[in-house]
C-alpha cells in the first residue's frame, strides 16, 4: 500500500517537474548550488558521491564540472544490479556514456571506490519533504547504498518539488540535511535518528 501511495507522489512530482521551464529549472539549479556550497560538510569533503543529473533533474553535470576544477574527487553511481549501485570516481564527465533510462555513467573499466573514502554523498530525489524522507525513481538504489555506511547526506530539493510528507517506509533513510533555493534544513537535529 505504501508503494502505491509513494508511486502516487512519484507520478505527481515527475509530472511537476517536467512543467518547469528551462529557464526556471536554470534558476533553481544556480540557487541550489549556491546553498550547497555554503554547508560545512561540502566545503570540509574532499570526495563527493554524486549522481548526474539528466532532463528534468536537477542539472549537477555543471555542479561536478565545477567541482572537479576547484579539487575535489567525484564518485558517481554505477548501476551493477536490481537495486544495487557501486560508487565509480570520475576526473571528468568524458568519462561518463548513455546507460539505462538515459543515464549517463562510467563504464566498466573504472573501478568501484572504497565505500569509507566517501566523505559526502549528494542525494537525488523526484519529490522530498522537510524531514529528510524522499521518493526517487523506484529502484531502491539509494536505500540500499546509504545503509551500507554512515554517510553524511545531503539532499538539493527545488522547493516546488517539497511535500508536506512523504509515505514512510521501514527501510527508508534519513537524509541528513534538505537544502531548497532558500532554505538550509537540518533534519537530524528534528530529533531523528536513523
Ligand atoms: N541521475 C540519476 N542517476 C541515478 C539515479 C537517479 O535517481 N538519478 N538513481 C537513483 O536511484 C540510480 C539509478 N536508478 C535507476 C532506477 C531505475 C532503473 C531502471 O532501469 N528501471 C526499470 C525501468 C523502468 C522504466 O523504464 O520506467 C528497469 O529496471 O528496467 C535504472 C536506474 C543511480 N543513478
Ligand atoms: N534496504 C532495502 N532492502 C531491500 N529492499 C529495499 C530496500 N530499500 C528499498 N527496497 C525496495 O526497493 C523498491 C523501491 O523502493 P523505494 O520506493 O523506496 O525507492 P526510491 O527511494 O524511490 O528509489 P531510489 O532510492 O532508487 O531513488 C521497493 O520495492 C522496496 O521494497
Amino acid at each position: 500500500m505504501k508503494q502505491a501511495q509513494k508511486s502516487r507522489y512519484r507520478e505527481a512530482g515527475l509530472a511537476k517537474m517536467n512543467h518547469l521551464t528551462p529557464s526556471l529549472r536554470q534558476k533553481s539549479d544556480d540557487a541550489l548550488l549556491k546553498q550547497v556550497e555554503k554547508l560545512t560538510s561540502f566545503q570540509s569533503a574532499s570526495v563527493i558521491f554524486i549522481y548526474v543529473g539528466q532532463n528534468f533533474e536537477i542539472n549537477t553535470r555543471v555542479w561536478i564540472d565545477r567541482w572537479l576544477m576547484a579539487g575535489k574527487r567525484i564518485a558517481v553511481p554505477r548501476v551493477v544490479g536490481n537495486g544495487v549501485m557501486d560508487a565509480v570516481e570520475i576526473t571528468s564527465l568524458k568519462q561518463l556514456s548513455v546507460k539505462k533510462m538515459g543515464i549517463l555513467e562510467p563504464d566498466e573499466t573504472h573501478d568501484a571506490l572504497f565505500l569509507k573514502e566517501i566523505d559526502l554523498v549528494i542525494v537525488p530525489n523526484v519529490v522530498a519533504d522537510r524531514y529528510g524522507y524522499r521518493i526517487g525513481f523506484g529502484g531502491g538504489y539509494y536505500d540500499r547504498f546509504l545503509k551500507k555506511e554512515m554517510f553524511k547526506t545531503v539532499m538539493p530539493v527545488r522547493k516546488s518539488l517539497l511535500v508536506e510528507q512523504v509515505p514512510r517506509e521501514k527501510h527508508d533513510i534519513i537524509i541528513d540535511t534538505v537544502v531548497t533555493e532558500d532554505e538550509i534544513i537540518l533534519c537530524k537535529e528534528n530529533g531523528f535518528e536513523r
